[in-house]
C-alpha cells in the first residue's frame, strides 16, 4: 500500500476505521433475543442474500437491483425497506449500493460474532429491477436445490449457507403471520449471536426454528437441513470453528457472486499507519494551509504517551529551506471499540506556510513512549507522502448554495508561478441519487475566476465551477475532486465531501463564504 489511493482510503476508512457513521447504525448484537426489537444485522445480511438469490450463470448476483424489486412477494418484509433507507444515504462514488449491500453483510457478521470475512469493492449498481426466484419457505427440497445450484451452491453448501443465514434474526409475525402466529419476531435460534446455535437447537433442542417446527408447507429449514441426513447440521453442531469458516466461505461466496463483466477489487485490509483528511488550501490571508490527521490502528494502539510529529520538505527543497518544518498534533481522538478488537488512536495537523514555501512533501516520527529513545519514522515505505501543490483546495469559496439552478460552487487554486501551462481545470461532483440509489458523476468546467474572499497572492490563480444540480433535493451529499491538467499529466485532488462526514457539503446548507 502506497499513500495516496483514494478509492482505497475511501473503503478502508469506511469499513475499519467506521467513520462514516455506516457501521453505526445497527445497535450493539446482544447475547439473548428478546422477540420484540428486530435485529439490523439480520436484516442487511438477509438483503444481501436476497440481491444475491436471484443470480443466474453470471447474469444479476450482488448488484443493488433487490431495491427495485420489493414489491415482489417473495420480497416480503420490513427488513428490506427498512435497509434501503439505511443505505441511501451512504451512496458514494467508491461504495455503489451493492458494495454497501456486501459490506454490510461483512459488518454485521463480525459485529455478532461471527468470522472476518474479506471485503473487496468494485460492485455495479444494476439500473433496473432483475429476475425473480428468491426461495420461499413453501418451495419444495427439490425447487430449493435447483434454486441453490443456479446460484452458484451445491446441495450440501445449500444446507451450509441457510444455517448461516438463519443464526441471525427471525420470522417477523406482521410479514409471515401464518408462520410466526404471534407477535413481534420469532427467532431461529436462542441467541442473537452469530454463532452455531442454529444446528446445536436443531440437533440437540430444543428447537425453537419457525421454518422447522412451524407449519409443515413452510418447513423449509426442516426439509433443507435434514436433507443429507442432518450430516451437515451435526458437524456443526459439534464444532463451532466448523460452522464459522465454512460461513465464511459461504457468504464471502455469496457476497462475491457479481454479474459477468463486474471485476471486483482486491480486499480492503486496514493499514496500520495512514494519514487521513488531507486537505492542501489556500487561506483566507492568502498563505497554505496543509491539514492531515494520522492514524493508527490495531488491536491495543491506544498509548496516551505516545507522540506523533509531523515533518515536511518545502517545495524547492528535499528538506526544509526555513529550518524548522515540524509541527506538534493539534489534537487527539481515539476509538476503543472498533469491529474485530480493533482500535484507533488519531493525531490531527494542521499548519501553515508561505505559499512561496509550500509543501512538497511530508513524513511523521512516532515516539513510543514519549521519551525520544524509541523514536521511529513513518515516511510512506520511504518516499515520504507525497503533496501535490499545483492545484490546491479553496475552502473560502467553495460551498453548497441555491442560486438558480446551481447547488455549490467549488473553486480551487491553480500554480501560476511554474513554466508549465495548466488545462481541463475542472470538478467531478458526485450527487447520491437516492431514486435510481446510484452514485451520479458529473464533470463540470472550472473557468478562471476570482477569490473574493482571499489576499490576492502571486502563486495561485483561482479557478471556479458553478456545479448544476435539482435544487429540490434537500438531504443529499455532494463529493466531489478537482483536478487539472499540467504538460498533459491529470493532477487530482483530494475526495472531499466525505458521506455523512465534517467535510461534506450537504446541499440545502449553505456553508460562509467569509
Ligand atoms: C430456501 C432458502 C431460504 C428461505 C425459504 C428463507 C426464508 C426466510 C424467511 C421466511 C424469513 C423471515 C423474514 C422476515 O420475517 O422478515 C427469513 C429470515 C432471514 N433469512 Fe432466510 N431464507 C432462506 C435462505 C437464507 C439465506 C441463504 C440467508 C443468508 C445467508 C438468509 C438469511 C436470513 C436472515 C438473516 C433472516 C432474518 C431476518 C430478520 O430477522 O429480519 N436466508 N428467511
Amino acid at each position: 500500500y502506497t499513500w495516496p489511493n483514494l478509492a482505497y482510503d475511501f473503503v478502508e476508512e469506511f469499513l475499519w476505521l467506521e467513520l462514516t457513521g455506516f457501521a453505526g447504525i445497527p445497535a450493539v448484537c446482544t447475547a439473548s433475543p428478546d422477540g420484540t426489537t428486530p435485529s439490523i444485522q439480520a436484516q442487511w445480511l438477509r438483503t444481501a442474500y436476497h440481491d444475491m438469490a436471484t443470480a443466474n450463470a453470471g447474469v444479476g448476483g450482488i448488484d443493488g437491483s433487490i431495491f427495485f424489486e420489493l414489491d415482489r412477494a417473495e420480497n416480503v418484509g420490513v427488513g428490506l425497506s427498512n435497509t434501503k433507507t439505511q443505505f441511501k444515504n451512504h451512496i458514494s462514488k467508491y461504495m455503489s449500493t451493492p458494495d454497501l449491500i456486501a459490506a454490510a453483510a461483512v459488518i454485521s457478521v463480525s459485529q455478532c460474532g461471527g468470522p472476518s470475512i474479506p471485503f473487496r469493492p468494485g460492485r455495479v449498481m444494476a439500473a433496473a429491477a432483475g429476475p425473480s426466484g428468491v426461495p420461499v419457505p413453501e418451495g419444495t427440497l427439490a425447487q430449493h436445490t435447483a434454486a441453490f445450484q443456479r446460484q452458484g451452491f451445491t446441495a450440501t453448501e445449500m444446507i451450509g449457507l441457510v444455517a448461516c443465514g438463519h443464526t441471525l434474526g427471525g420470522v417477523t409475525a406482521v410479514d409471515f403471520p401464518a408462520i410466526n402466529t404471534g407477535s413481534g419476531i420469532a427467532p431461529f435460534d436462542d441467541t442473537r449471536l452469530f454463532d452455531n446455535h442454529i444446528a446445536t437447537n436443531y440437533i440437540q433442542g430444543p428447537n425453537i426454528n419457525p421454518l422447522v417446527g412451524g407449519p409443515a408447507v413452510t418447513d423449509s429449514d426442516a426439509r433443507i437441513f435434514g436433507s443429507d441426513g442432518n450430516v451437515t447440521m451435526k458437524s456443526f453442531a459439534a464444532s463451532a470453528a466448523t460452522f464459522s469458516s465454512t460461513c465464511a466461505t459461504l457468504i464471502g461466496r455469496m457476497i462475491n457472486t457479481v454479474p459477468t463483466g463486474v471485476t471486483l477489487r482486491d480486499p480492503v485490509v486496514p493499514i496500520a499507519f495512514k494519514p487521513r483528511d488531507y486537505l492542501l488550501s489556500v487561506t483566507a490571508a492568502g498563505t497554505l494551509n496543509l491539514q492531515v490527521t494520522a492514524d493508527i490502528f490495531g488491536p491495543s494502539v491506544i498509548n496516551n504517551n505516545r507522540v506523533v510529529t509531523l515533518r515536511w520538505a518545502d517545495r524547492q527543497s528535499s528538506t526544509c529551506a526555513s529550518g524548522v518544518c515540524t509541527a506538534s498534533s493539534i489534537s487527539t481522538t481515539s476509538n476503543p471499540s472498533l469491529r474485530n478488537g480493533n482500535t484507533l488512536q488519531s493525531y490531527k495537523f494542521s499548519v501553515t506556510v508561505s505559499a512561496a514555501a509550500s509543501f512538497s512533501s511530508f513524513w511523521f516520527t512516532v515516539d513510543e513512549v514519549g521519551n525520544g529513545v524509541t523514536v521511529t519514522t513513518q515516511n510512506n515505505g520511504g518516499g515520504n507522502y507525497p503533496v501535490d501543490d499545483l492545484i490546491v483546495n479553496v475552502p473560502a469559496y467553495s460551498c453548497g448554495m441555491f442560486t438558480g439552478a446551481n447547488i455549490a460552487r467549488i473553486t480551487t487554486a491553480v500554480r501560476a508561478d511554474g513554466a508549465t501551462q495548466v488545462s481541463g481545470v475542472s470538478v467531478e461532483a458526485m450527487f447520491q441519487n437516492q431514486v435510481a440509489m446510484s452514485a451520479d458523476l458529473t464533470t463540470v468546467a472550472a473557468s478562471l475566476g476570482t477569490a473574493p474572499f482571499i489576499s490576492p497572492i502571486p502563486q495561485y490563480v483561482y479557478y471556479t465551477a458553478l456545479i448544476p444540480g435539482d435544487t429540490s433535493f434537500s438531504c443529499q451529499y455532494l463529493n466531489y475532486e478537482f483536478s487539472a491538467i499540467f504538460g498533459g499529466v491529470v493532477h487530482t485532488g483530494p475526495l472531499l465531501g466525505g458521506v455523512c462526514g465534517v467535510r461534506s457539503i450537504r446541499i440545502g446548507t449553505s456553508c460562509s463564504t467569509t
